[in-house]
């Protein structure tokens, strides 16, 4: 079982689709990145999978269980969202005490410490929250989603609006509670540096679905394919060598990439064959190194892609998300080799 699962999910609003046939899984004590741009429906997502709104179609499911009807499985389910649902006028120990009588959490006192602590604010415990800074209230913030040790928490946009320093601190933080606390993390980020550090799996949701699902390592390295860089000595051979790579049998693929190719090998093992094969047709190589993608440049590909489709759609007299199982090439590619839900 997953930890979390949202099946054929579609949502509208106002006769508006917002989510359209959304499928993804994550595993347990995995840290997910949820990603999309402004209004793609990260949030929307997240509240059907909290039980706060009702799915249009498709199920949503988390710990196995459907929060909407189920007070003991929503209670094993910590949430963050960008107000941090603290009390200004309270002290950051007092903001604790409280959720942890609301949450009836086993010896308070102990664990309102060890979070403190945890978060770096022991110190800072009996000061009033309406005192903190942005950074410190986010920390206190993610030490009160994780009060009642929840076995999935959902993190939104937990770095926004904080420093280069402050959003290292709650990245580390992060990555220490999923591993001292073996928690699921779901985190909506816009942070792409940032998820692609921390986060072991990623969806990218755009014009209303998924155009990618996959491991980050997966993802970044060209569909879980090893890729290759290959700078010619004299750059106006790129369009006969790209012909020539096309067609050897290990090559998946082969892309004019700036002043070099970009080839992607089927198998891991053929970067001497690539090499002997455009040797032996006369090309000149200058440097040839091991490639992967960013984050940003894959999130950034597949976004311009749905902003495309839509377009397209929009010219055909239609609007809103993609039609039902409609996936861009790339996204189709990693549905396939990551096989059905
Ligand atoms: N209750 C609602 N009524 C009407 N429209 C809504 C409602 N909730 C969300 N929407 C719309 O659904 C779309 C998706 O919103 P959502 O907050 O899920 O996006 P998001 O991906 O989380 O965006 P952001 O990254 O900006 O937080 C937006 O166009 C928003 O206006």
């Amino acid at each position: 079982m997953n930890a979390v699962e949202v099946r054929h999910l579609s949502r509208s609003f106002d006769g508006r689709e917002i989510l359209r046939d959304v499928s993804f899984t994550v595993g347990h004590g995995e840290i997910f990145g949820y990603l999309g741009p402004n209004g793609a429906g990260k949030t929307t997502t997240v509240r059907v999978l909290l039980g706060l709104l009702a799915p249009g179609a498709g199920e949503v499911r988390v710990l196995g269980r459907d929060l909407a009807v189920d007070d003991d499985a929503r209670a094993r389910v910590g949430v963050l969202f960008e107000n941090n649902g603290l009390a200004d006028r309270m002290s950051a120990a007092d903001n604790l005490a409280y959720y942890a009588g609301l949450y009836g959490v086993d010896d308070p006192a102990g664990r309102i410490d060890e979070l403190l602590t945890l978060v770096d604010l022991a110190d800072r415990r009996d000061d009033l929250v309406g005192t903190f800074s942005t950074g410190m209230k986010r920390k206190l913030g993610i030490a009160r989603a994780i009060l009642h040790r929840p076995e999935v928490v959902f993190l939104d946009e937990p770095s926004s609006g904080l420093d280069p320093g402050a959003q290292r601190m709650v990245r580390d933080l992060i990555v220490e509670l999923s591993r001292r606390e073996e928690m699921t993390v779901f985190l909506n980020s816009h942070h792409l540096d940032e998820v692609q550090r921390i986060c072991s799996t990623v969806a990218i949701l755009a014009g209303g679905s998924i155009r990618a699902f996959d491991s980050v390592a997966n993802l970044t390295t060209a569909s879980g394919r090893p890729a290759v860089t290959v700078v010619l000595a004299d750059p106006g051979d790129r369009p006969r060598a790209c012909e020539t790579v096309g067609r050897l049998p290990f090559v998946a693929g082969c892309d004019m990439s700036g002043d070099a190719l970009l080839c992607t090998l089927s198998d891991p093992g053929a970067t001497p064959d690539l090499i002997a094969a455009l040797v032996g047709a006369n090309f000149r190589i200058e440097e040839v190194r091991r490639s992967s993608r960013s984050l940003e440049e894959i999130y950034l590909c597949e976004v311009e892609g749905a902003e495309r489709e839509g377009s397209l759609r929009k010219g055909e007299g239609e609007s809103g998300a993609p039609a039902s199982g409609s996936l861009s090439p790339r996204a189709a590619r990693l549905n396939r080799l990551r096989g059905p839900l």
